[in-house]
């Protein structure tokens, strides 16, 4: 199966929030990575189907989605960023109703759901009302709503924001099983998310695609542009004006930098290996803020 998206662009009031992104994707997990407002959520949201591009369009098999109606709702899941839910609905008739909507029969209805409930782990819970559910039950049960008609293409917009850490992993675990054979469209900003279910990492960067790699092909081409720098206290604020800073270390001897830059910062510093988290400063650092930079003090 091949989802192709074409040359898309959207504004909103003459405000570019995608510009002719093209991308072709085959089976397997492909991560849309990029800061809040890169466009992420509207791309996810013309793949799905329910908002229109200004200009180009999303071929199924060379099958332009816009004239598959039905046929495209029939092979799709979609687990939009705000999951509005009927919070007097229990889990289970929450499923139920929505396997209705998506045209299962009763038999096979009631079959999913139940096995739907035991992959999301919200069993337990199958007749507990979603007014009682935690953030993390409640995006489990929009996974699992995704899911229910089985889809060949599936499209979760930040799917693990509110999860966590082991239902992170489990909901990690279960996209990874789930994408055999399918084409699984994740956005995140959640760089470890990234690291363990995507083979397939697309930057996007104020609605343009600016690159595309698998994991290990982004980390080869940040090889020698981290680095490791051991500076004094007083130094710190200037170095974090001249480069991108990740990682803040506090130690006795010091104080540790990382910094990603395509030039030695220092004649000290040393390289180190790269992760993910470094890639996404090099392309973002201007963008990342104190908050989500990491800062330790290890005295
Ligand atoms: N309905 C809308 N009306 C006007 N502008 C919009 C609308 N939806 C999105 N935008 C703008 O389009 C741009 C892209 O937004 P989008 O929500 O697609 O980004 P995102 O990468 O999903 O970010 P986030 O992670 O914060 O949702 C932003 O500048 C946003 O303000």
């Amino acid at each position: 199966m091949k989802l192709q998206i074409e040359n898309i662009s959207k504004s909103y009031r003459g405000k570019d929030a995608l510009k002719n992104f093209h991308v072709e994707l085959s089976e397997g997990v492909h991560a849309l990575l990029g800061p809040n407002g890169a466009g992420k959520s509207t791309l996810m949201r013309i793949v799905a189907g329910i908002l229109r591009p200004s200009t180009g369009r999303v071929l199924v098999d060379g099958e332009d989605i816009a004239a598959m109606g039905e046929r495209y709702r029939d092979i799709l899941g979609y687990l939009p960023q705000s999951f509005g839910i009927y919070k007097r609905f229990t889990a289970e008739r929450f499923l139920m109703y929505i396997a209705a909507l998506k045209g299962l029969d009763k038999s096979s209805a009631e079959k999913k759901v139940s096995e739907m409930l035991q992959l999301v782990n919200l069993n337990d819970v199958r007749h507990v009302k979603v007014s009682k559910f935690s953030g993390g039950m409640k995006q489990r049960l929009g996974i699992a709503q995704a899911l229910l008609n089985d889809p060949k293409i599936l499209i979760v917009d930040e799917p693990t924001a509110g999860l966590d850490p082991k239902e992170r992993i489990r909901f990690r675990n279960l996209l990874s099983d789930f994408s055999t054979n399918r084409i699984v469209l994740l956005s995140t900003h959640i760089i470890s998310d990234v690291e363990f279910v995507a083979q397939d990492v697309l930057i996007i960067k104020n609605g343009q695609l600016v690159n595309r790699n698998t994991p290990e092909g982004f980390l080869r081409q940040i090889e020698r542009k981290v680095w490791s720098l051991t500076c004094t206290e007083r130094q710190v604020s200037t170095i974090q004006q001249q480069f991108q800073v990740g990682s803040v270390t506090r130690t006795r001897d010091g104080v540790s930098l990382r910094i990603v830059s395509d030039q030695q910062p220092s004649p000290n510093a040393e390289t180190v290996a790269p992760t993910l988290e470094d890639l996404y400063l090099y392309y973002f650092g201007e963008e990342v803020t104190s908050d989500e930079a990491t800062v330790t003090n290890v005295v």
